[in-house]
Formats: structure tokens, sequence, C-alpha cells
């Protein structure tokens, strides 16, 4: 399993919010607007760290899960991409 899932889950992400299902968790989080998402993804960081420091790898794993997920909506509502933060890693390599 590589990350090109992160792309796939880009994909859906752009879907969910351009249909404008209310069902769809995506679209509800994305209508919440900018200062909302941007919260969430700032809790899911903090529970990623609580993790790390007390409950184990697999709570890391699984938060570091909702942590990439928040983050890609996050990207998208500020209609940035994972391909923007790809290239700035790409630029960083050394
Ligand atoms: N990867 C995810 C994903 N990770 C986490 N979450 C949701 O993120 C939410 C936040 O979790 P929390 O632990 O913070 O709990 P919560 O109290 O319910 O959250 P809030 O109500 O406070 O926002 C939960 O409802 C999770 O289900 C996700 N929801 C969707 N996806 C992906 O997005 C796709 C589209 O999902 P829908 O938009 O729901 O169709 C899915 O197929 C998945 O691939």
């Amino acid at each position: 399993m590589t990350c090109q899932v992160l792309e796939k889950l880009e994909g859906v992400i752009r879907r969910r919010i351009a249909e404008g299902n209310p069902q769809s968790y995506t679209y509800r989080l994305y209508s919440s607007g900018i200062p909302a998402v941007a919260r969430k993804v700032g809790e899911e960081a903090v529970e990623v760290a609580v993790a790390a420091l007390s409950e184990g790898r697999e709570r890391v794993v699984a938060e570091a899960a909702d942590l990439l997920y928040h983050l890609l909506v996050l990207l998208n509502s500020l209609g940035l991409s994972l391909a923007d933060v790809c290239g700035e890693l790409e630029r960083r390599m050394k």
C-alpha cells in the first residue's frame, strides 16, 4: 500500500464537494467554512500528538489518517491541492 491512496481520496473529496450532498460528511465539513475546517485540522493534529504520547501505534495510525483526511479537505477549501504540497516537498529535497 502506497500513498497513492491520498490522490484517490483527494478525488473523492472533490467529487463529494461538487455533488453537494448533505449526507456526505465531507460536504458538510466543507460547508461549515474555512475557520471550522481549520479548527478541525488543529484538533486532529492534537489527537495525533496525544496518541503518540500515550495510546499506542494503532491509535497513532488511526489519528494520523483522520488528520490527513481533514488536511485534504482544508487544502481543497483553500483552493490548494496535494500537488501543491508535494511540489513544495520536492523543492525541499536534498
Ligand atoms: N477518510 C475519511 C474520514 N476520516 C475521518 N472521517 C470522519 O471525520 C469525522 C470526525 O471524526 P471525530 O473523531 O472528530 O468525531 P466527530 O465528533 O464525529 O466529529 P465532529 O462532528 O466534531 O466533526 C468522523 O465523522 C469520521 O467519520 C472521514 N470521513 C470521510 N473519509 C473519506 O471521505 C470519503 C467520503 O466520505 P463522505 O463525505 O462521508 O461520503 C469516504 O469514502 C472516506 O474515504
